[in-house]
């Protein structure tokens, strides 16, 4: 069910659609019509035009917005390096950090909340591909904070695009193009530049981040199930403009560079957007608004019908990055073995728990604040007591995942690991394989030689 229902009072004001054209002013009269760049904006206010793709990208795929606001962006002092030898996201480039490229299943206990630090220093980069630097790849985080951020602090990632997944506590996000809250089984997504500041209303957070290098992500195409189904666009909800007006107090904009962190200073809020039009912003999306499609005959489905968000790749079909959810849903296939089969890859699946139980591991070492990694071509499927419960079930109509909510960041690109993710976070399962697969036991039945035409030897 979705987390903003009609009785749910949402603290912020939104406006609905994916990839829409949207205007918003919180001082009328703010954006000037029929012009961008008037001689004297409206209000004496700056313009400014922020670009998230190429000036010449494609028309359907161009996106900017255009903020009025009381100083430019670029109204401060110049960057410094700030903790140039803790902060490093970006392994491989600098040297310092290093990626593990291995083929084991992978599997992580929970990780842990850290109350001690806010949303910057929360960010935990556990696995990923590519470089920020050559706008290629995804970077995937877990995040753990349990301050605020500074109130004279603004945050932006030069390096790509934040899909935010909370597993636990309230995220309340000031974007410079207004305010979004985020709960778990929400998700929301800050595009690469945007400048914002991270509130704990309820106290400490926990989840998980997909830092897209390249491209953006956009809704897969439906094909064949219509113009309907998934997560509709509607259902997608950006910021009204909103702003503070402070131009005597001194500020700090820290911005993620190559996975690197740099702080400037500046003398006026970066909160100062009055108004702003385009297709470039912050959104949010909450899961229980999905329309889940699966088998009404036999058989199970590939994942891609659970596909929330995707980020393709050059080539149409394969993706950089998808998003992909397995919420609760009606299991009605005959004759069927229901959880998903045994399976190798030539995409890699990073996998975590919102909440709840995966219908794929009811062994119980899949636990929600959790992940696993089944990398390109890396064996995996249900564990040893699923597979038991589903090959003898009775298979009325079943309800699955009541409560809970597994999600998939799924990429056609190798991921490796860090060492944060492999050691330091000390989470990773030694037993994952033989908690899992290495219990399975041969049902093979070997019928009679006259049965076996070309013949097979009993060893
Ligand atoms: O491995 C997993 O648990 C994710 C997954 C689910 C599914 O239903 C089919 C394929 C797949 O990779
Ligand atoms: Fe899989």
């Amino acid at each position: 069910m979705p987390v903003t229902d009609f009785t749910v009072a949402e603290k912020y004001k939104y406006q609905n659609g994916f990839g829409s054209y949207f205007e918003t002013e919180a001082v009328e009269g703010a954006l000037p019509i029929g012009a961008n760049n008037p001689q004297k904006p409206p209000y004496g206010l700056y313009n400014e035009k922020l670009s998230g793709t190429a000036f010449t990208a494609p028309r359907a795929e161009n996106q900017q917005s255009w903020l009025q606001r009381i100083l430019p962006a670029s109204a401060h002092a110049p960057f410094e390096p700030r903790e140039a030898n803790t902060f490093d996201t970006n392994p491989g480039v600098h040297n310092r950090e290093k990626w593990h490229q291995i083929p084991n299943q992978l599997r992580w206990d929970p990780f842990d909340m850290d109350e001690t630090v806010d949303w910057v220093h929360s960010l935990h980069l556990v696995a990923g591909a590519g470089d920020p630097t050559m706008k290629t790849g995804l970077g995937i985080f877990i995040f753990a904070a349990g301050k605020d951020m500074d109130p004279r602090e603004a945050f932006y990632s030069a390096d790509g695009d934040f899909l935010i997944v909370p597993q636990h506590g309230v995220l309340d996000i000031q974007t410079e193009l207004g305010k979004i809250l985020v709960r778990p089984n929400e998700i929301c997504v800050i595009p690469r530049g945007i400048r914002y500041r991270v509130n704990l209303p309820e106290g400490p957070v926990r989840g998980y981040i997909l830092e897209l290098y390249q491209g953006h992500f956009e809704l897969p195409g439906l094909g064949p199930i219509g113009s309907n189904g998934l997560a509709n666009a509607r259902d997608f909800q950006a910021p009204v403009a909103y702003f503070d007006e402070d131009t005597e107090n001194e500020y700090t904009l820290l911005a993620k560079f190559s996975g690197h962190l740099f702080a400037a200073k500046q003398n006026h809020t970066p909160f100062d957007v009055v108004a702003w039009h385009g297709n470039y912003y912050p959104y949010k999306y909450d899961l229980g608004r999905f329309n889940t499609i699966g088998s009404i005959s036999y058989d199970h489905p590939d994942p891609s019908i659970f596909t929330v968000l995707t980020a393709q790749s050059d080539h149409e079909g394969t993706a950089i990055a998808d998003f992909v959810i397995f919420p609760p849903r009606w299991l009605v296939a005959e004759g069927t073995f229901r959880p998903p089969w045994y399976h190798r890859n030539t995409m890699s699946e990073f996998m975590g728990l919102i909440g709840g139980q995966y219908d794929a591991k009811t062994g119980g070492g899949f636990q929600p604040a959790g992940a696993s990694l089944h990398n390109v071509m890396s064996a995996h499927g249900p564990d040893a007591s699923t597979h038991d419960k589903a090959s003898n079930a009775d298979l009325k109509p079943a309800k699955v995942g009541e409560g809970s909510m597994a999600f998939m960041f799924e990429s056609c690109l190798m991921v490796g690991v860090t060492e944060w993710g492999l050691k330091k976070c000390a989470k990773v399962q030694d037993d994952y394989n033989a908690e899992s697969w290495e219990p399975l036991k041969p049902h093979f039945k070997r019928p009679s030689p006259a049965q076996i035409p070309h013949g097979s030897k009993k060893q």
